[in-house]
């Protein structure tokens, strides 16, 4: 595909497909800085540990130093606050773009005439930091979530660490755009006749806890990061993600929610509401997570969450 015609596609599909060349060089970032051995963790907790690692720094100057080059009225929201443009290393910017993508896949009619003044993007340039730090590598990944008028429609999940049975080759990066679809993973339903559950590793706390009890699972999988989990749902290994916690953010669900929401699935808070992922929002997402694989029933999950864990997260607002 010429320049030309590259860019003559519309906004969206031109964002998704610099946004896939740009997880990609952060993929290889964060496989590049855990090689060396010294991931220069700082904490930024203020009362509890909060890892930040060299990774995160600079996998947040990638994407958000390419994007806004390419793409100068856009807004991105990053996890490691505001970025000075004028300091980010050159060499961190990515001009590629998938032109594959953009010549397989047309875009939905809904998308076609939106302007960059619309939409937010939303970044969390690594996923699962505290599992990064820990070793448990395959949990880690890079988000990069496309929010249309307050609702999020399309995400980016690069799995840096995936290691491809076939080519050996590693990272995989997954996209989900509302209305068009979905690519990049092993589609496929959880097991029939029972329940299991994912949650996190590294964030429980009593109420996080009771309510898993609670659901009454048949197994409980305690992994590290939101996009890791999502794969989990959209892979067939879980049914449900529960996480009963003001802990995670909207950089952290805007984009595993338009890629399980693309591929039938549901990512709500533990009312049933949708986030608001608009310009001006806050980043916590203060009423927790729970998400459902496509064809699981979200409501009667929704039911089974107790009123004193509603209660409790909506008094903490
Ligand atoms: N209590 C808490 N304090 C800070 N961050 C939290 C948190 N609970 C969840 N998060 C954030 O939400 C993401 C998923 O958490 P978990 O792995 O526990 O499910 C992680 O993103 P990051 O690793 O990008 O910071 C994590 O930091
Ligand atoms: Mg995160
Ligand atoms: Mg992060
Ligand atoms: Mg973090």
């Amino acid at each position: 595909m010429s320049i030309r015609m590259a860019a003559s596609a519309p906004l969206i599909m031109r964002i998704m497909a610099s946004s896939l060349s740009i997880a990609e060089k952060a993929g290889e970032v964060i496989r590049d800085i855990m090689s060396t051995g010294d991931l220069n963790v700082v904490d930024k907790g203020q009362k509890n540990f909060d890892p930040q690692t060299e990774a995160d720094r600079k996998c947040q100057q990638i994407i958000i130093g390419s994007l806004s080059k390419q793409y100068k009225d856009l807004k991105i929201i990053g996890e490691e606050g505001a970025e000075d443009l004028s300091k980010i290393p050159q060499e961190l910017i990515v001009d590629k773009i998938d032109s594959q993508f953009l010549e397989q896949y047309k875009c939905p009619e809904s998308f076609k005439d939106i302007s960059e003044n619309d939409l937010v993007v939303w970044v969390d340039p690594l996923d699962g930091t505290g599992e990064y730090v820990a070793g448990f590598v395959e949990n880690v990944t890079v988000l990069i979530g496309i929010a249309f008028r307050d609702t999020s429609i399309a995400g980016i999940i690069h799995q840096p660490f995936f290691k491809c049975a076939t080519t050996n080759k590693m990272g995989r990066t997954i996209w989900g755009l509302k209305e068009l679809g979905t690519s990049g993973y092993n589609k496929k339903s959880p097991p029939e006749n029972k329940l299991i559950l994912t949650t996190t590793r590294s964030h429980s706390n009593e109420i996080v806890n009771a309510t898993i009890e609670a659901i009454k699972a048949d197994e409980v999988l305690k992994v590290g990061g939101c996009g890791f989990k999502v794969l989990q749902l959209l892979e067939g290994k879980a049914h449900c993600y529960v996480f009963a916690s003001p802990g995670c953010k909207k950089w952290d669900t805007c984009s595993p929610e338009a890629i399980l929401e693309a591929d039938g699935g549901i990512l709500t808070d533990i009312l049933g509401k949708h986030y608001n992922y608009g310009p001006n929002v806050e980043y916590p997402n203060r009423t927790g997570v729970l998400a459902t694989a496509k064809g699981i029933d979200h409501e009667s999950l929704l039911e089974r969450i107790p009123i004193a864990t509603k209660e409790s997260l909506i008094k903490k607002k």
